[in-house]
């Protein structure tokens, strides 16, 4: 029996076969859609030749953590010992690093883990050493660090962008604004808020088709793509994670060859070794958690800004605020009274579901 790695490569090569026009779209969208699933099937651990994050995971701690990937060598655990103190074996040969090694940075009062992961190989994610455990783990992160040796070719950039790709990763993007809603019966209907340039109606039908999903409304407010369709089906397959790249090694290189690394977005050129611009790296990583500082401030008396509590973004609502400090809170919560940016007015009363901003103050009143 063919394998599903098998089945991959035989609707990969009709893929490259057929060439994209009006006749052949929904023939292209069944495709896509079919190599897709096959995709999901080969990285459910359930599955046979599957690879979850098993074994590679470690306890999580503080408020987001972030991975570190990249191809082996390239400086990842000089980094990780750089930032977080907590030792990580590094030296000149490839796979030094076996498992993730766990440490921890304290930035702007907040607690964030790093996991220092072994190199990864081209062909990870099609089940090439252990890359699959390995971006398994990195799915898991709140964000990466692409690490990259800039001694070596900048195409390595992209062969690593194309192995998160394939687990189901989302580098730098947000999720389409695509919304499906099924229906009993009607068939399907699309409605779209923006000129379409990358889809027509047959390979969105193909892809409705292929996932047996005959009645239901969707409405497309982006210049969509066929992938983008797919990811939003596929959304428990799929993780959205912000990027850096850090572009390491770079006493090894010129003042002219450094002014071209600036020019690329998200990226952050440093020397793990000298720890040269580490602190920049820091700044943007704080950009990228979109981290919360909330300061308490008992009644009565000033505010408590040597210890903020910290959240994360879309867990950053009153009660979340609460449920950070000790579970019982939210019981005897009566009202809150805030000063920031999340309020009109200075101060103003909220309940549990009010959401926080960054360095707001808040005072609880109990019942
Ligand atoms: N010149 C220079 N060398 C560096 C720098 N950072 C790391 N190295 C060297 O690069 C080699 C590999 O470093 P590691 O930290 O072990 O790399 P790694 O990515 O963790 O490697 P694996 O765990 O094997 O995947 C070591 O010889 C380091 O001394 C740097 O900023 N500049
Ligand atoms: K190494
Ligand atoms: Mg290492």
């Amino acid at each position: 029996m063919a394998t599903t790695v098998d089945k991959i490569k035989a609707v990969e090569e009709e893929m490259a076969k057929t060439q994209k026009n009006k006749a052949t779209s929904f023939h292209l969208g069944q495709l896509k859609a079919k190599l897709a699933k096959l995709k999901r099937e080969l990285l459910t651990p359930s599955s046979s030749g599957g690879g979850g994050g098993v074994g590679f995971d470690v306890a999580r701690t503080g408020v987001a953590s972030v991975g570190f990937i990249g191809f082996p060598s390239v400086g990842k655990s000089t980094l990780m010992s750089r930032l977080t103190g907590q030792h990580s074996e590094a030296a000149a040969y490839e796979f030094t690093t076996l498992t993730t090694v766990p440490g921890q940075v304290l930035y702007n009062g907040a607690k964030i883990q790093m996991l220092d992961l072994p190199g990864i190989i081209q062909g990870a994610k099609d089940g090439k050493g252990r890359g699959r455990q390995v971006i398994a783990v990195a799915k898991t992160c709140h964000l990466i660090f692409i690490v990259l040796d800039v001694n070596k070719p900048l195409t390595d950039k992209r062969i690593i962008e194309n192995e998160l790709e394939g687990f189901g990763i989302r580098v730098n993007k947000e999720p389409p604004n695509i919304k499906i809603t099924k229906k009993d019966k009607g068939g399907i209907s699309i409605t779209s808020t923006v000129a379409l340039t990358h889809i027509d109606n047959d390979e969105i039908k193909a892809v409705m088709n292929e996932y047996r999903m005959a009645n239901c409304d969707i409405a497309i407010r982006c210049d969509a793509t066929i992938d983008d369709l797919i990811d939003v089906i596929e959304a428990k397959a799929r993780a959205y994670i912000p990027v850096i790249y850090a572009l390491n090694k770079i006493d090894a290189i010129s003042i002219e060859e450094l002014d071209l690394l600036y020019r690329i977005p998200n990226a952050c050129p440093i020397s793990s070794e000298h720890g040269w611009n580490v602190d920049e790296l820091m700044e943007q990583m704080w950009e990228k958690l979109k981290l919360k500082r909330i300061y308490t401030k008992p009644k009565g008396k000033l505010p408590d800004y040597s210890a903020p509590v910290v959240l994360r973004s879309g867990r950053d609502t009153v009660e979340d605020f609460c449920n950070a400090i000790h579970k019982t809170i939210v019981e005897q919560f009566r009202i809150a009274i805030v000063y920031g940016r999340s309020v009109k007015h200075q101060p103003q009363r909220v309940g549990l579901t009010h959401v926080l901003e960054d360095e707001d103050i808040i005072t609880i009143i109990k019942k």
